[in-house]
């Protein structure tokens, strides 16, 4: 029924929503003069025979968009319930900012035994998630500059060699050990699990989670640890390793970052030109080739705000984005693309890096802290910087030693050197802030 002729019907100052599944039937709301949109589905649900395609949280901000400068409100609807309800909130923002105003609700409040508590806990999480002003993973420290880095850098890696952080990396199997033996050089604690079957368990159990699919073994796996690690809140590193390759790698990563969101994306030029659907990059195989991208800053920005998370984009100079914030690392030894896995061991670090920065800030919260709407805690630019630092400066000094004669003595001399790393170090990086 047009909105028109439901006001004609209703009583006046009843508010009207339409239900609405694509950007066109957003504006044509707003036209009509509803008073709030509900879009969606955002997932499939049981509640309804869904009849419009899925839009998925990913696309909820681009039906956004049409309502910036109006008062308009929405709502986000179908397969929302409190488990998956943070995850909605912080990736539905748009590129231009606008965010939800709501959630709509069934079965996770009908189907419970206890719907007074169940509708609590949504409200409570909407209520936090739109009274805190961070919607992204990375800090309220800003503006940042290249001292600050470094320095809070350094004292992550001594909270990582203190607490040694348990980090689960669903990674290739050319790279399994090496990433391992990286991640205890580091000081942290590796655990290589791919079983759907264990995801629950070490969801609860681990600081951070790795997702590299560049030998996809096991899809399920990689879906249910990533969908765990945003129910904890435990920060997720995916590097989608050759996604330009082949269809399948195009479309499992599409279907992960569907499933749940991404904390930081990693990958080289011909990597993050594929996810982004950019022709200005060609890739072979698991490798970039060419100049790169023309502009790498705002295409780390772009894609940082798109995907709502941290994008990192490796190459003889790495550029990290929040969305706001572009930091450009100039670190590093051309013999990391003399071995095989060096982008894989900078993900793995990165993921180290977050594992010890989300842990400690929940750590410091106190017990009965209320609830912050943070779909994870701390700052996840910092821990990104720190985990790329970790691997280009040691590649620095693992390149001068004597005892190292080619890319085979590289490789030892490269995990020896993650684990000689220090604070004063990182002090002598290369960072600048743009
Ligand atoms: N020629 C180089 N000079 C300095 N650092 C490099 C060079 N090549 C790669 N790196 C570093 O190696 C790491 C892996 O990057 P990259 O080679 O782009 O990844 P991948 O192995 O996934 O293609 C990054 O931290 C990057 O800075
Ligand atoms: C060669 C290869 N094939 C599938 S995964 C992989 C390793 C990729 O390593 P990296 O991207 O870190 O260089």
């Amino acid at each position: 029924m047009p909105i028109a002729v439901a006001r004609s019907l209703l009583p006046p100052h009843t508010l009207i929503g339409m239900t609405c599944n694509t950007r066109e039937h957003v504006v044509q709301a707003v036209k009509d003069g509803a008073d709030y949109v509900g879009i969606g589905p955002v997932w499939a649900t049981q509640t309804k025979k869904v009849l419009n395609p899925v839009v998925g949280v990913r696309g909820l901000g681009e039906l956004l968009e049409p309502l910036d400068g109006t008062d308009v409100k929405a709502v986000a609807i179908a397969g929302i319930k409190s488990t998956n309800a943070l995850q909605c909130l912080h990736g539905a923002i748009s590129t231009t900012g606008h965010r939800l105003d709501g959630l709509a609700v069934v079965s996770d409040i009908v189907a419970s035994t206890e719907p007074y508590a169940a509708a609590k806990r949504l409200s409570t999480i909407i209520h936090a998630f739109k009274s805190n002003k961070i919607h992204t993973f990375s800090g309220a420290a800003g503006p940042y500059n290249q001292e600050y880095i470094k320095d809070r850098v350094g004292r992550l890696l001594s909270t990582i060699r203190k607490h040694g952080p348990l980090v689960q990396q669903i990674t290739n199997n050319v790279v399994t050990t090496q990433s391992a033996n990286a991640t205890l050089a580091l000081g942290a604690s590796p655990i290589m699990a791919n079983a759907p079957e264990e995801m629950a368990d070490l969801g609860k159990a681990i600081g951070g989670l790795l997702i590299n699919f560049g030998t996809i073994q096991s899809l399920d796996g990689m879906l249910i640890a990533g969908h765990n690690a945003n129910i904890n809140r435990k920060p997720v590193v995916f590097d989608p390793v050759g996604v330009g390759a082949s269809t399948f790698r195009r479309t499992s990563a599409n279907t992960l970052l569907n499933t749940w969101q991404a904390t930081v994306i990693k990958g080289n030029a011909g990597e993050l030109a594929a996810l982004a659907n950019s022709a200005e990059v060609q890739a072979r195989g698991v490798d970039s080739v060419g100049k790169g991208f023309s502009d790498p800053a705002a295409f780390v920005r772009n894609l940082a705000r798109k995907e709502r998370c941290i994008v990192v984009l490796t190459g003889v100079v790495d550029w990290v984005s929040d969305g706001t914030t572009v930091v450009r690392l100039a670190n590093g030894h051309p013999m990391l693309g003399d071995i095989t896995g060096s982008g894989c061991m900078a993900g793995s670090s990165i993921a180290i890096f977050c594992a010890a920065e989300s842990t400690d800030t929940a750590n410091r919260r106190a017990p009965d802290a209320a609830e912050d709407g943070m779909l994870v805690r701390g700052d996840m630019l910092i821990a990104t910087v720190g985990g790329i630092l970790a691997v280009t400066l040691a590649s620095e000094y693992a390149a001068g030693r004597a005892d190292v004669k080619g890319p085979g003595t590289f490789l030892p001399a490269l995990i020896d050197e993650l684990g000689r790393l220090t604070a004063e170090k990182i002090m002598q990086a290369k960072v600048e802030v743009l």
